[in-house]
Order: C-alpha cells, then sequence, then structure tokens
C-alpha cells in the first residue's frame, strides 16, 4: 500500500470524488427530457465545479469543457480544489454531463464523469475526435492493434475466446463516418450494437459481461477517449486511441499541449499513467449506472460508481438526497 507521501491521490478522499459527480448529476438530472442540451450542460457544470471547492486539493483541469476562451467554467488550466498552493497537486479530466443529447431526449447512458490523476499522468488531450478501439479484460496484452484492420482485429479477439468472428458483439458510434466500419462488421457476421451517442458508457461496456458486447470500435471524442481509458486502466481491458484532426486549426490545437506526432497509437496506459481514480454517477440510466431517480416523497437516489487503478477496488455507491 502506498504511503501518503508517495502518493498524492492518497490524501485526497478518493470516495469524495464521488460527491463532485453526483452534483452533477443531480443538477444535469432536473433538465432529463426537457430537449435543452445547453441548460443541461451548463447545470451539470456549475455544480461540478462547486463541488470539486469542498475538496482538499491543488487540481488542475486538464481535459474539460474546452479552452479558456470557450468555456466560462471548467476549462482546460483551469484551477479546482479547495486548498490550492497547499493540497496534493491532481489532474482532472471531466465531462460534467457525457451525453448531452441524451439527457435532452432522455435517453440511456449520460453521466456526469471525470478522471483524477498524479500531476501530468493524463494525456493532454486536445478537443479533437479520436479513433478508438477497446476490448475488455482476460484477452493476451497486445490483441487489439490500430494499426490493423477491424476485420483483423475482430478475428484476432474471436480465436482468443475461441469463437467465430460472426459471433463478436462490437458496439459502435450511430453515425455516418462509421457507414464503412458498420458494413465491415456486418460481412463478418458481427453483432453490431449502435449507441446514438455516450460513448464513455460503450467502452466501459466492454468490461463488463453482462453488456454482451466484446469490443468497441470508431470515432468519438478524445477527450471522452481519455477517461474511457482511465476506466480500464482501473478494472482492466485493453484500449487503443488515435487522435484524428481535420484541419489545421485541430493540429495547432495538439501542437498547444506538445503532441508532436499526430499519428501516433496510444495504448491505455499512455493515455493515462501512474494511480488514477474514475468516478461517475448515472444521469440517466443505462448498462452502466441507474439515473437519477425522483421519489415521491421528494427525495432523489443516485447511483454512482468510484474506481482506483492502483487498488482495482470499485466501490458502487447508491446515494439518496433530499431535494432541494
Ligand atoms: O456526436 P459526435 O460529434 O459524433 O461526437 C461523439 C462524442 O459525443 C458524445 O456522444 C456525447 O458527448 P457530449 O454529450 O459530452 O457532447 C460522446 O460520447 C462522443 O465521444
Ligand atoms: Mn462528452
Amino acid at each position: 500500500m502506498n504511503s501518503p507521501a508517495d502518493n498524492p491521490l492518497d490524501r485526497v478522499l478518493v470516495l469524495e470524488m464521488v460527491r463532485v459527480t453526483e452534483a452533477a448529476a443531480v443538477a444535469a438530472s432536473r433538465l432529463i427530457g426537457r430537449g435543452d442540451e445547453k441548460a443541461a450542460d451548463a447545470a451539470a457544470v456549475e455544480a461540478m465545479r462547486k463541488a470539486f471547492d469542498t475538496l482538499y486539493m491543488d487540481g488542475t483541469v486538464v481535459i474539460g469543457e474546452g479552452e479558456r476562451d470557450e468555456a466560462p467554467m471548467l476549462f482546460i488550466g483551469e484551477k479546482v480544489g479547495g486548498a490550492q498552493g497547499k493540497g496534493p497537486k491532481i489532474d482532472i479530466a471531466l465531462d460534467p454531463l457525457e451525453g448531452t443529447t441524451i439527457t435532452a431526449k432522455a435517453g440511456p447512458n449520460a453521466l456526469a464523469v471525470l478522471a483524477a490523476a498524479e500531476e501530468g499522468c493524463l494525456l493532454n488531450a486536445p478537443d479533437v475526435y479520436m479513433d478508438k478501439l477497446a476490448v475488455g479484460p482476460g484477452y493476451p496484452e497486445g490483441i487489439i492493434d490500430l494499426a490493423k484492420s477491424p476485420t483483423e482485429n475482430v478475428k484476432a479477439v474471436a480465436a482468443a475466446k475461441g469463437v467465430e468472428p460472426g459471433d463478436i458483439i462490437v458496439c459502435v458510434l450511430d453515425r455516418p463516418r462509421h457507414s464503412d466500419l458498420i458494413a465491415e462488421l456486418r460481412d463478418l457476421g458481427c453483432g453490431v450494437v449502435l449507441i446514438g451517442d455516450g460513448d464513455v458508457a460503450g467502452v466501459i461496456a466492454v468490461t463488463d459481461e453482462d453488456t454482451t458486447i466484446d469490443m468497441y470500435m470508431g470515432q468519438g471524442g478524445a477527450p471522452e477517449g481519455v477517461l474511457a481509458a482511465a476506466a480500464l486502466r482501473c478494472v482492466g481491458g485493453q484500449f487503443n486511441g488515435r487522435l484524428v484532426f481535420r484541419n489545421d486549426d485541430e493540429k495547432a490545437r495538439a501542437a498547444k499541449w506538445g503532441i508532436d506526432d499526430l499519428d501516433r497509437i496510444y495504448t491505455r496506459d499512455e493515455l493515462v499513467k501512474g494511480d488514477c481514480i474514475f468516478a461517475a454517477t448515472g444521469v440517466t440510466s443505462g448498462s452502466l449506472l441507474e439515473g437519477v431517480k425522483y421519489l415521491r416523497d421528494g427525495r432523489m437516489t443516485t447511483e454512482s460508481v468510484v474506481m482506483r487503478a492502483s487498488s482495482g477496488t470499485v466501490r458502487w455507491i447508491k446515494g439518496e438526497h433530499r431535494a432541494k
């Protein structure tokens, strides 16, 4: 076990991270199904920002709501935590409302989510797309490789699992940009689980046999890629990510954060190093968590998960809250 002196995360109450995601989820939950993505996001951001102040840490947002001039709160570089200059230095990746459209439409799998690690341990991913490939725990290291085709990756996983390629179930974001990928998977006979949004939950689904999902493939947000990699670092499973740059402005963003090899394929442990914490609270119910529920007596319930890489501990936390 690490002593507090070794590991700054020990000095932040790991469980306290859940209060931050709970606060964001509860705030966003009032906007579930109200058709207003922006209002839902703003509510989650404000609540998360406030909740951070209750934590004893000197935190810095490294993945957040955008660049300083784009986001009023929780922008990249913003200091969070109630112990600036004296508490442990922690880097934070966050998505106060992962699934703004899901929330607006009352769909499944919207989450309030964050990852925390020692300073310098999270890839400062710019807000661009990322090609993602993931598989759950229990496979030989290197079984998936983003440099190879979807067909090759499915065949490798199927062989290791002892099944036919057509038995493999792959989760993919339902987007026109994935039409070739989906056609290739269907040609192999794979089951393709199409999700409307929310690839943090989509990637994490590969770690849970109950979902029946074997693999995750396709392009989504790079920030969400780092968050999902943090979760897999805690519970196991492999992840490959490659940043996708659509124009010079996006390339300039990468340069700003010191990323010079634009074609690099990052493994899970290159995206997230050292010890880390992953915390999430469900906003709407889905494969990972139950959403916020309002009881008749005016109380509400939440479900959260908090995990830690160094110990591999996964804690599921149900909360009951008085509606304000
Ligand atoms: O909708 P796009 O542009 O395909 O982007 C995909 C990304 O958007 C999401 O579906 C939703 O993210 P937000 O709600 O945080 O915007 C992510 O899960 C995913 O990585
Ligand atoms: Mn998101």
